[in-house]
């Protein structure tokens, strides 16, 4: 039993301490409430009347929540957890701590767990009317829908314009796993047939950094500072969370992977706890060889961007999407909301086919291709690579193409020349493709100049037929989007052709492009878009 200076003295710790919190010093009220939640532990270990037993249970629960509460404001998750689950113990229908405890785990994009202590605090008188809680349940019982059925509408904020700030996504993980890769080390392969456009993967970067773009390009000292401020956000993240460093841990260095273990996708689920058994310090080295081969750039070909200005730039590290291999002939693409990483089938898929991204520019020559493939230290060996290697070690036509490029010559002569030595070297329909991608500068400029349409167009193929063949082969490309919707609007101007059978394929090709999260009035807005490019 506390004596009477004993209780006065718990009483004035409780009292500072709610201060404290109060004024929203979480530091210093995390202390306070951890001497008032020892010394409160002590007395209730001694032997207590009932009356007094309960009183000292009550403060104790307030306590511990309001302790989960303030170092949940300094993100430290785990540890804001485990006082719930303490106040949890002394009182389970607590209804603050089912709330701290759900906006916890929606902070984690716990999205299930979170569901169930709202579903409990929904019992309690105290949710009636309480706005703040029921607007944490509603978000809640979206998010978890979301990460459950890969249900995404991004529709109204686009055609808005973007309005305010980007929309909070869930994390949705779908029909994939991480198996051993013919490309190298681990790859992401889907286990169901999946249709273009369709969504594969929500991802939340674990941390990222964003720039200003002063005029069109980044300048060296502002790459190189905000690549810092990256790192060190995610040094400050792996020392707080041990499961973002297990999972960190399990990405490849580059080099020689065929030895690296194949993680089960289920461990990036944000439901999976983690095997919190790495406690030593980090190793910097290896860290930052991470960093350096897995981080993505919103900048990237086989990336859009949606957001009202595009006079940002941001790198970050999202988890699951850095098992994706590079092809040449990638067969999906990535959108960038906000934090979130969006990753969609940009063709038909076959369950069992490995996923891959473009890493770098796959409509231009092999050449070009070669040189930023040492930049990323790969040796690409794509079906399309090792077509176009045979066929350019035996044709010096496309040698002398590739120098007419370079001399500046009639861009619908090198078309016509290209179509031609196709013909004569009797290249099937994909190959085709392949090239054609290749020298997609040449077509595109060919097809947007009226000039060289009037001199070259009654002897070169239609583009209907070329961007068929280029997006057979590497997928579709906002490039060759903008090209077919220009030529979509030419035609509806002049009204030839069928307007609603042609529309139907650009709106086909931007699905591709922008995946299916879009309705047709939001696929107007990123077609306006994509032309003012
Ligand atoms: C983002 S990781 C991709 C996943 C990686 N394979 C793994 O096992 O973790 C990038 C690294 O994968 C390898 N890689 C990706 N695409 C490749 C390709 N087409 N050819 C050769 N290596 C590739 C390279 O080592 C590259 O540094």
């Amino acid at each position: 039993m506390a004596t009477a200076p004993e209780e006065e003295y718990l009483q004035q710790l409780r009292s500072r301490a709610t201060e404290l919190f109060i004024r929203e010093e979480w530091n210093h009220s995390i202390e306070a409430y951890s001497q008032f939640i020892t010394l409160c532990t002590h007395h209730l270990s001694l032997p207590q009347s009932h009356s007094s037993s309960l009183k000292l249970r009550k403060s104790l629960c307030i306590a511990l929540c309001n302790r989960a509460e303030a170092k949940s404001r300094l993100r430290e998750f785990n540890s804001a957890l485990q006082d719930c689950d303490d106040a949890l113990q002394v009182d389970g229908s607590h209804f603050k701590t089912l709330v701290c405890k759900g906006k916890i785990l929606l902070s984690l994009s716990r999205y299930s767990t979170a569901l169930h202590c709202f579903k409990m605090a929904l019992l309690d008188p105290q949710a009636n009317g309480n706005d703040d809680f029921l607007g944490f349940w509603q978000k809640c019982r979206k998010f978890e829908s979301l990460s459950r059925t890969g249900f995404l509408d991004l529709s109204d904020w686009v055609s808005n314009g973007f309005p305010g700030k980007a929309p909070e996504l869930a994390e949705y993980i779908g029909d994939v796993q991480i198996r051993k890769s013919e490309i190298s080390g681990r790859g992401v392969f889907v286990t169901k047939d999946i249709d273009a456009g369709s969504l594969i993967l929500i991802t939340k970067a674990i941390a990222m950094e964003r720039s200003l773009l002063a005029g069109k390009d980044l300048c060296e000292d502002t790459q190189l500072v905000m690549w810092k401020n990256f790192v060190d956000k995610v040094i400050e993240l792996v020392r707080k969370c041990h499961k973002t460093r297990d999972l960190i841990e399990k990405l490849s260095i580059g080099g020689k992977e065929d030895e690296l273990d194949v993680p089960d996708v289920d461990l990036f689920r944000p439901e999976s706890i983690g095997e919190m058994n790495s406690r030593e310090e980090i190793d910097m080295v290896k860290l930052l060889a991470i960093l350096d081969v897995n981080s993505l750039t919103e900048e990237a070909v086989s990336a859009n961007v949606l957001r009202k200005n595009n006079d940002c730039y941001g790198v970050g590290l999202w988890l699951l999407p850095s098992f994706i291999n590079h092809s040449c002939s990638p067969n999906v693409r990535r959108l960038h909301v906000g934090d979130y990483l969006i990753v969609h089938a940009s063709r038909d898929l076959k369950a069992d086919e490995e996923l891959t991204f473009a890493y770098y520019d796959p409509l231009c020559p092999l050449s070009k291709r070669r040189d930023m493939s040492v930049t990323w230290g790969i040796q690409c060996r794509c079906k399309r690579c090792k077509f176009e290697v045979d066929i350019l070690y035996y044709k010096k036509e496309l040698k002398e193409i590739e120098i007419g490029i370079e001399k500046g010559m009639d861009v619908g002569s090198l078309v016509y020349k290209l179509e031609e030595q196709m013909k004569r070297w009797k290249i099937r329909a994909k190959e085709k493709g392949y090239m054609r991608a290749s020298f997609w500068s040449l077509y595109s400029e060919t097809y947007g100049s009226e000039k060289c349409m009037k001199k070259w167009g009654r002897r070169i193929p239609i583009l209907d037929a070329v961007v068929d063949s280029v997006t057979d082969a590497v997928g579709s490309d906002h490039r060759v989007l903008k090209i077919l919707n220009e030529e979509m609007k030419k035609k509806a101007s002049g009204s030839s052709g069928d307007g609603n059978l042609e529309m139907e394929k650009v709106f086909r090709l931007a699905r591709e492009v922008y995946g299916k999260v879009m309705k047709k009035h939001a696929m107007r807005k990123l077609l306006e878009l994509c032309n003012a490019d």
